[in-house]
């Protein structure tokens, strides 16, 4: 376990030089009004470096300003959540030591997604494993990874689906129908990001947000991240200021899901918000989106606390 550096709020160590028009995490989030339920998962978030430390994949796409494990941990108790699912951003490439020391740091409340390549062995998954990783990510967003193809990600199921993991897919709404088949085929859970990223303009009750319900369906090992309204809302109102009510146009999408896979959905924040190009949320706001869309008690404790302990922390504590 490296030690970790301190790092003030919007430097980039290392000697990295964050991506022109780079927006920072939000520093001093506001207390949610909403408490979340005590054991709560924050079930989707990242690490960045620090750079000095762990430096930035030479083929990424983006370089962020740092946000380090403390970081993340400071958050985590400012809003109230318990633990951590901390998901491999694409700026380290599938270099994830960043990824395990965090995990190592947790002292058991924070679990792992990894990227891995097609070559990885059984020993450098069973160090993963031991350090908390419980699944791997496909990402398939071309602004942010370069294709892999299907075999080789066919290749890396094999691997893992002893381990009993699963695979998280990034994907945009418009490649659902190209990839819905390959999708379909991956015997382990799959759990996808950010709803599969709806244009929030459309109807959710029209043909493109119906093919993500259908694929829901349709395939009962199939879990979903009811995150990321800042990404996907076009009218806002955003989640700074006070406002109690943030992303309303998102609103139906969500909850629609949470009421129809209510033990099949995930939340979380996506600190620090990698990429965002029109405003930086308030963390603490963003909690207060999850009863807009989870309306009764009942509802948040699956999503916030027995699904992501069923997912991530299956053999326990
Ligand atoms: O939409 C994004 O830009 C984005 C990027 C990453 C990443 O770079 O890993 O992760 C996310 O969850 C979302």
């Amino acid at each position: 376990m490296a030690e970790e550096l301190t790092i003030a709020h919007g430097e980039t160590s290392g000697g990295f030089e964050k991506t022109p028009g780079w927006l920072d995490w939000y520093d001093g989030p506001s207390k949610p009004a909403f408490q979340v339920p005590a054991g709560a998962v924050d079930a989707h978030c990242h690490v960045f470096g620090p750079g000095e430390q762990f430096p930035y994949a030479p083929e990424r796409k983006y370089t962020p300003c740092d946000a380090s494990a403390d970081q993340l941990f400071a958050l985590r108790d400012r809003l109230g959540f318990e633990r951590n699912v901390v998901v491999q951003a694409t700026c380290h490439g599938a270099d994830n030591r960043a990824l395990v020391d965090v995990l190592r740091r947790s002292e058991g409340r924070a679990r792992g997604v990894a990227t891995v390549r097609r070559d990885v062995t059984a020993e450098q998954l069973a160090e993963l494993h031991e350090a908390g990783v419980r699944g791997v990510r496909f990402n398939f967003v071309k602004r942010l990874v370069d294709r892999v193809p299907t075999e080789s990600l066919g290749e890396i199921v094999e691997k893992i689906a002893p381990l009993g993991w699963h695979v998280v897919i990034y994907f945009e709404a418009e490649d659902l129908p190209d990839l819905y088949d390959f999708f379909s085929s991956i015997p382990t859970d799959v759990v996808v990001d950010h709803m599969g990223r709806p244009d929030v303009t459309k109807d959710p009750d029209g043909p493109e947000f119906g093919l993500f319900l259908r694929f829901m369906r349709e395939n009962p090992n199939v879990w979903t991240k009811v995150s990321c309204p800042e990404r996907l809302s076009v009218t806002g109102p955003r989640a700074l200021d006070g406002e109690q009510h943030a992303y309303t146009d998102v609103v139906p999408f969500a909850r629609r899901v949470v009421e129809e896979f209510p033990d099949r959905v995930l939340w979380g924040t996506d600190w620090p918000h990698p990429n965002l190009k029109d405003h930086m949320p308030d963390d603490g706001l963003l909690v207060d989106y999850i009863p807009q869309i989870a309306v009764t008690p009942a509802l948040q404790h699956k999503l916030l606390v027995d699904n992501p302990r069923r997912l991530y922390w299956s053999e326990g504590d």
